[in-house]
């Protein structure tokens, strides 16, 4: 696991980085590789046996579908991808398609540890306690997707996922070797250059609305590309569409001065997740409409 200070903090996180890759995660390479080729496993199957699958409706425990924004996307990506409720409630294992249940109930146990111990440390790094963003319930939804990025015979004209915002607290990504991701940071297009066995983490636009943008979610996108397949699994720490009475979130009181008013309404996830969705991947952030 990272060490505090590599998060930084509590003096000086007026730059804390929106995207770092981890190594020292605990997941053993062979969870990663077995991840991987599991999701290469179930995209690679018959299209009969895929359509079992095939929903576009997310309130599903397990969805498979290409371009969740089809209908409001100006342009559709080069991708397909499985979505799996994993957590608060825990998903019937059999809903899970067989050719990856087993690695993917695996690897979930072992990325909510990484999560738990990125909630402890990004607390300390605000300087709250380190249980205050598990207590507030930042690790229990745990939301799966795992893209499948066939070769692009004309990459130029579109994209694995086009420029946006993740709408989680945070994501914790596994990529394959391929590359593509880039971050947008300083102005310009960066690439996040794949290392073997790490883990990327995005801070997404629920992180920035509680922490009053001291963290700010990061801006990425994936290039499409002539070879491949690419495959990746990004784990999101939300809940995914939660029943109406779900909790309140509002920018973290104790980060709060008469200096640093709080600049966002209190919200739900459900509905920063609901306007994410009903935009699509359009390059801008959903915080807008809770802005103050
Ligand atoms: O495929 C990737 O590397 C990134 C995926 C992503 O940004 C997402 O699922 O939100
Ligand atoms: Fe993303």
């Amino acid at each position: 696991m990272l060490r505090n200070e590599e998060i930084k903090t509590s003096s000086d996180t007026s730059n804390m980085h929106q995207n770092f890759q981890i190594v020292n995660h605990g997941i053993p390479g062979t969870v990663l590789d077995d991840m991987l080729d599991g999701v290469l496993r179930f995209h690679e199957q018959d299209t009969e046996i895929k359509k079992e699958f095939y929903s576009r409706d997310v309130t599903k425990g397990v969805y498979y579908n290409t371009n969740f924004d089809l209908y409001v996307t100006p342009a559709l990506k080069w991708r397909d991808t499985l979505s799996c409720v994993m957590a608060p409630h825990p998903l019937d294992p059999h809903k899970l398609p067989t050719v990856c249940r087993d690695i993917t109930i695996e690897y979930c146990e072992y990325v909510k540890k990484v999560g738990t111990n990125l909630f402890e440390l990004l607390s300390e790094a605000l300087g709250l306690n380190y249980n205050y963003l598990k207590d507030i319930d930042c690790a229990e939804g745990l939301f799966l997707l795992s893209h499948y990025s066939p070769p692009c015979p004309q990459p130029e004209l579109t994209f694995g996922a086009s420029s946006h915002y993740d709408s989680s607290f945070i994501t914790v990504l596994l990529q394959d070797q391929l590359g593509g991701l880039q971050v947008f940071h300083q102005n310009q297009w960066v690439d996040v250059t794949p290392v073997p066995g790490a883990l990327v983490v995005n801070l997404g636009n629920m992180m920035q609305l509680i922490t009053n943008d001291k963290f700010l979610s990061v801006k990425h996108r994936v290039l499409a590309h002539k070879i491949g397949p690419r495959v990746s699994v990004a784990s999101f720490f939300r809940q995914h569409l939660p029943p109406e009475n779900s909790r309140i979130y509002g920018p973290i009181r104790e980060l709060l001065t008469p200096d640093n008013p709080p600049v966002y309404k209190e919200t739900s996830v459900k509905d920063l997740v609901l306007h994410h969705n009903g935009k699509g991947l359009d390059g801008t952030s959903a915080l807008g409409p809770f802005r103050l």
